[in-house]
This record gives structure tokens, sequence and C-alpha cells, in this order.
């Protein structure tokens, strides 16, 4: 009878709204918080059946809508490796989200579990986390009840910023392996970064301080707790001024600070006060999104996006491998999504001489695309990456017997690199840290970081139409194929604008269309923006 049923019972506490319908996109399930309670419910359950179809491995779950408004929340399953859920699994998660009742519910759950053949004796294992969100304990209960209904373990790890969860799910996997990540532990965390950081920074010296806004978020007082582990200023070790780190006000979360404030306006918060040079970074709401920018007195505000975190890695990376002798065994590359900035694009393939592979918008496909190289740098414009090094690379990395005093210097600091850099999904403390030891390697402050390429103007726009659905791409996003004739268009608008380039494709996360455009100069990107717009508004309706 459904009622003894434990899954049933339980989903009984966390009705599904009767006129959603759910779906888990590129960050998860996300959305008023209000409505979450049965998707956190039902992701609890598909946690346990992910965990027991592998063998008991650990899932992570975290609770967070990063840099959405206070009252959104979110959800979002962690692979044993630390990777986003696999993408096949999305849709199991979208059918348990929409179950119409608790008795359906139920039947999905048996039915998934006899399809995909799952050993019901198998204990399952989750671990879980949330940003500091007023809903997240809420939600909480909601995935408690569904990790109790399944009989699965689990661990509370209470607040984390969402790279610490990815982090401490591969620790927990790889333990006792020849793969092992590192304590599975916030501190461990703590420990493993600053030890590196540190090895990687050896007797350089930074220039100054750096200030980070944490959104108001979970950042704030983890960065804290991270700053305990580093060395202090005193010693020679970084200052990092923490701002924007008010958690007791849940409501000022990302409000009027944070990264996306600082990606979207192109302008510092408004608390901000810095001074002309002063390196600042801004954090999204979960601590995955990193933005540098500085102003100086002559031109303002100056953006270091993460087309330039992905930029100053690549070339940081690629000399440290040419002079620890290690050039041609490292193939190094880097991943970008059409949103990167062509000069960026120009300056990696002209300059750095390194190859740019385009992938679709969303984190796991240029995470999945980076894996394809010895050591790939992969980063949306928005601030989110970090760099992966494949297996073979770190035996070679490991192995290498350095044939000079300055190869061994160049391999120490390629080695820490390995160490501090989250390998798992973007990070931005440890982005952070790999951008701070780099500027202090190079003796180079902002504005040097900044000449290294000059951005092409550009525009984004959000169209909201009838049916986005109906926006069809190809070639990674940069084409589109329906509606009929919309490229056609849009190519004949690009080819009267020097440096021209733009592009329309549906929004993964927003129920509206993008438009990207950028020219050889502001007006004339804002002009190729403003028609492609027009193009897409009339292809829409
Ligand atoms: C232009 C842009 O910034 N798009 C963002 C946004 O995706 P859309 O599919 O464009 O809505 O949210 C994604 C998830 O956070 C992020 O990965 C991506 O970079
Ligand atoms: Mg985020």
């Amino acid at each position: 009878m459904a009622s003894q049923n434990p899954i049933a019972a339980a989903s009984a506490k966390f009705p599904k709204p009767a006129d959603r319908t759910f779906q888990y996109g590129t960050a998860g399930f996300r959305m008023k918080a209000a409505l979450l309670d049965s998707v956190v419910y039902r992701v609890g359950l598909l946690a346990a059946l992910r965990s027991r179809k592998l063998n008991g491995q650990v899932i992570g779950v975290i609770i967070t809508a990063s840099h959405n408004p206070p009252d959104d929340n979110g959800v979002k399953l962690v692979d044993p490796m630390g990777e986003m859920l696999e993408q096949f699994w999305e849709t199991y998660a979208t059918i348990l989200a929409n179950a119409p009742s608790d008795q359906a519910l139920v039947e999905a759950y048996d039915k998934l579990t006899a399809d995909l053949k799952i050993d019901t004796a198998v204990q399952p294992r989750v671990i879980f986390a949330r940003d500091t969100r007023a809903s997240g304990l809420r939600l909480v209960s909601a995935l408690v009840a569904a990790l109790e209904a399944s009989g699965t373990e689990y661990t509370d790890y209470k607040l984390l910023t969402t790279p610490q969860l990815h982090y401490i799910t591969r620790c927990l996997n790889t333990k006792g392996t020849a793969y092992e990540y590192g304590e599975p532990t916030e501190q461990g965390y703590y420990e493993k970064t600053a030890a590196s950081f540190k090895a990687a920074t050896g007797h350089k010296k930074f220039n100054g301080p750096v200030t980070v806004d944490c959104a108001n978020g979970v950042g704030g007082p983890k960065l804290r707790e991270l700053i305990k582990y580093l060395p202090s200023p005193s010693e020679g070790g970084l200052e990092i001024k923490v701002v924007n780190d008010n958690v007791v006000e849940p409501e000022r979360l990302n409000q009027q600070c944070g990264a996306d404030f600082v990606k979207t306006n192109q302008r510092a918060p408004p608390s901000s006060h810095s001074t002309p040079l002063a390196r600042c970074a801004s954090l999204d709401g979960d601590a995955d999104r990193l933005m540098y920018y500085f102003v100086d007195s002559d031109h303002g505000f100056h953006l270091l996006d993460g087309d330039r975190i992905a930029t100053l890695a690549a070339l940081f990376i690629g000399d440290l491998a040419r002079n620890a002798g290690l050039g041609e065994k490292l193939k190094v590359g880097v991943v970008q999504t059409a949103y990167a900035n062509g000069a960026s694009t120009s300056y990696i393939t002209q300059d750095l001489k390194l190859p740019v592979v385009c992938t679709p918008t969303g984190v796991k496909h240029l995470h999945h695309a980076a894996t394809k190289f010895d050591v790939g740098v992969y980063f949306e414009a928005n601030g989110h990456g970090t760099v992966v090094f494949s297996d073979v690379a770190l035996k070679r990395i490991n192995k290498y017997e350095p044939q000079s005093p300055a190869q061994s210097s160049s391999l120490n600091v390629l080695r820490a690199l390995t160490a501090l850099i989250n390998q798992t999904v973007g990070d931005a403390f440890s982005d952070l840290l790999l951008v701070e030891l780099i500027l202090a390697h190079k003796s180079w402050g902002p504005k040097e970081w900044d000449l290294t390429y000059t951005d092409l103007p550009n525009r984004l726009g959000r169209i909201e139409v009838a049916d986005r659905i109906i926006f069809k791409t190809t070639a990674a996003e940069r084409k589109l194929e329906s509606p009929p004739g919309v490229q056609a268009q849009i190519d004949g608008l690009v080819g009267k604008y020097k440096n021209g380039r733009s592009f329309a494709r549906a929004s993964g996360t927003e129920d509206a269309v993008r438009v990207y455009a950028e020219a050889a100069t502001k007006g004339e990107a804002d002009d190729l923006a403003a028609k492609v717009a027009d193009v897409v508004k009339r292809a829409g309706v």
C-alpha cells in the first residue's frame, strides 16, 4: 500500500506544486526557493539511486542558487570525481521531479531502479552542503527526509562553497587509492590549498593587497577561514582584504556586489572605494566564479574577466612547462565558449600559439573538452573555470628529472600548481590564489595584465520572445540553424562592421534569447547588437 512505502510517506510532506514542470538544466534545478521543497526531496532520491548505481561511491548534493537573488535557491548533484552529474542522469532527475503524485513518484523511482539494473543491496552514501540563503535549512530537511526514506548513509557538511563540496566528494571517493585527492574535510581543503600556494609562490613578493568582494555569500566566512592557513602579510604573505561578507542579513546576498554584478554592469560595486591600480576581485554567491578589476586615473574601470584569467594561466603554465624542460611533452590548450572576447581568442592562438576549442555554454561542456588536453585551461567569460591536468600529464610532471637548477625551480612551481588548482570544478579561491601568484612571479600589476591584449568592445543583450525553443544553434552555438533565414540576416549585418562578430542563442537558464555582438568600437558593437536583436524579435513572434 502506498501509505506504507517510506518514500511515498515522506514525499507527502513535500508535495509537488501541481502547475509546475521542472527541468534539470545547466545549473541543476534553480528557481524561487518557495517552489523547491518537492524538487529537493526528489533530488535526494536520485542521489541515492546514483550512489547505488555506482557501487556506493559518494554522491554530493549542493543547495545553492549561486549568483541569483536571495529568495531563489537551487540544487545540483556532484558525481564521484567531483564533476557535474553525468548528462544522461539529468533526464532521470527531471522525471522524478515531475512525477505528479507521491504514488507516481514511487513508481518512477522503482522503474528507474529496475531499468538501470540498480542493486538495491548496495548501501548508498551521500554528502551535502548549502550556501547562506535563508531557505537553505528548510530545503536540507527535505533532502534528509529523502535520504532517510531511501536508506542512505549521509553527512551534512553544513555551510560550504560549491567547490569545497566538489573537493570533499572527490577526496572521499579516492581515499586509499593511487589518486588520493586530499583529506575529505573543510580543514583538509584549506591545508592543501595553503600549502600548495606557499610552495608555488616561493619567495616572490606580492605588490600590495588584493581586496575580495564576497557577494555577501558563503565565500566571505570561508575566505576568512582560508586566510588563517596562509602565510600572514608580516611573513611576506599575501594581504587579502575581505569585503561584502555580511551573511547575517541574507537578503544582501548578491545585491549591488559580486562577480555577476561586476560582469553584467561592467563597473565596480558601489561600495568599492578602490584606489588606482589596486587589485580588486569579486566572487559569486557560492564562490565558484571570480572576476578581477581595477581602476586607473585615466580610463576608469577595467574588467579582468574569465577570458583574462584563462589567458594569464595559459601563458604562465605554458612558460613553466617549457622552462621545466617539458614543453614538448605537455600539450596545453584553452577551452572557451562563443562569449569569449574575440581578442582573447586571437591572443591565445597568435601570441601564445596555443590551440583553442570552442564549446557550447555550460561548464560541463568546457570541462569535458579540457580533459582532452594534457593541460586544459577552461573559463567562461563570466569567471567560472579551472585548469585540468590529465593523468599522463601529472605522471610526467611528477616523474621528470630536471636537468638544471632553472628547470628544477619551474618544475617545483608546476607541481605546486597541480595541487593548488581545484581540478574538480571552477573554484574562486584557488583561481584567486593562482592569479595572485602569477602576478607575483611576473612582477605584474593589474595594468600589465590588462595590456596583454585589448578587448574588442562588446555588448550582451537579452530578448524575451514568445517561444525561445525555436532558436536552434549549431557550430558550438555560434550559428542559428533555425528559424530558417535568420542566420543569413545576422551574417549580412556582421559583414558591415569592422571586426564584427555576433550570435544569438536561447538561454539555458532564463526564458530569453541572448544576443552577443562585438566590433571595433563601442558604438558599432552596440549598433550591431541592437540590429541583431531586432532580427531575433521579428523571428521570435
Ligand atoms: C552568457 C552567460 O553568462 N551564460 C551563463 C548562463 O547560461 P545561459 O544558458 O546563457 O543562461 O548561466 C550558466 C549557468 O550558471 C553559465 O554557465 C553561463 O555562462
Ligand atoms: Mg556560482
